[in-house]
């Protein structure tokens, strides 16, 4: 049975830190039921902060990190090390302090990589190293147990922006070119993709963001909105803080 909870901090740091211990929970919890654990990474400013707060946290030594696959949500389809690229993000935030299996840190590729700036191809061999990791009965995706989305200003998650083709794409993964946002080229998991998930992690801080989080909890259109078409199998959490949580609809105004 599917739950969606909304829970707002007071500021940015609160909000990082906070999703920080609840992903090492979630993360430890996963490795006690299952002995592994799966993270769909994100990219954007208020994700650079939870990343250095997991660095940062005490507690990060309960997560077995040698036995978490991380795979990324969506990436900015630039060389490899790029600065703008998600992928570089999370590595210097967090990935390089921690006892990685490289095997299982699965970046989408980069577009000085095998298929050079092909980015439809590279969607494509994304797609295919996901499938490798499914477990037999689920031909295309593994198991994840939280995916998490950083929120556009315009509602896009991962890189799936409002009114764009890609919103209506039924493969998991996709490549996306005339991105509103910069780069304009990139790839992502599309919204089936991300709702097999047991978990999806709607993180969004600061007042650009409260229109949209307003607008999805309202349950606008995907096309529209499509951080109002990702759920979780089992949860759909919402994570803000005070300012972007300004425009919630009524149920959730005492939130605030
Ligand atoms: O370009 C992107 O933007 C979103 C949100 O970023 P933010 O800086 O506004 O928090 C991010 O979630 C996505 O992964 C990224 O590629």
């Amino acid at each position: 049975m599917t739950q969606s909870k909304v829970v707002v901090h007071t500021e940015p740091k609160l909000l990082a830190e906070a999703a920080a211990a609840r992903l090492i929970v979630r993360l430890t919890d996963a490795q006690a039921e299952r002995g592994e654990a799966t993270v769909v990474l994100t990219g954007g400013r208020i994700a650079a902060q939870i990343y250095q707060a997991l660095r940062e946290s005490p507690a990060r030594d309960a997560v077995d990190w040698s036995r978490v696959d991380f795979w990324w949500g969506d990436e900015r389809f630039l060389p490899s090390g790029d600065p703008e690229r998600n992928e570089t993000q999370a590595r210097e935030a967090f990935l390089d302090a921690l006892p990685l299996n490289p095997s299982r840190v699965h970046p989408m590729p980069a577009a000085d990589g095998p298929d050079g700036d092909d980015a439809e191809a590279a969607a494509a061999r994304y797609a295919a190293e996901l499938a490798e990791a499914a477990k037999p009965g689920h031909a295309e995706l593994p198991h994840f147990d939280v995916v998490l989305l950083g929120v556009g200003e315009d509602g896009h998650v991962a890189s799936v922006f409002p009114e764009h083709p890609v919103t209506y794409e039924t493969r998991p993964v996709s490549a996306v070119r005339g991105s509103p946002k910069p780069p304009p080229v990139r790839v992502t998991l599309t919204l089936p993709a991300i709702n097999t998930a047991d978990e999806v992690w709607l993180i969004a801080s600061g007042a650009g963001k409260a229109s949209a989080v307003g607008l999805a909890l309202a349950d606008a259109g995907p096309r529209q909105i499509p951080a109002a078409g990702v759920h979780g199998q089992e949860l759909t959490l919402w994570l803000l803080d005070t300012a972007a949580a300004h425009e919630l609809p009524p149920t959730f105004r005492s939130l605030v």
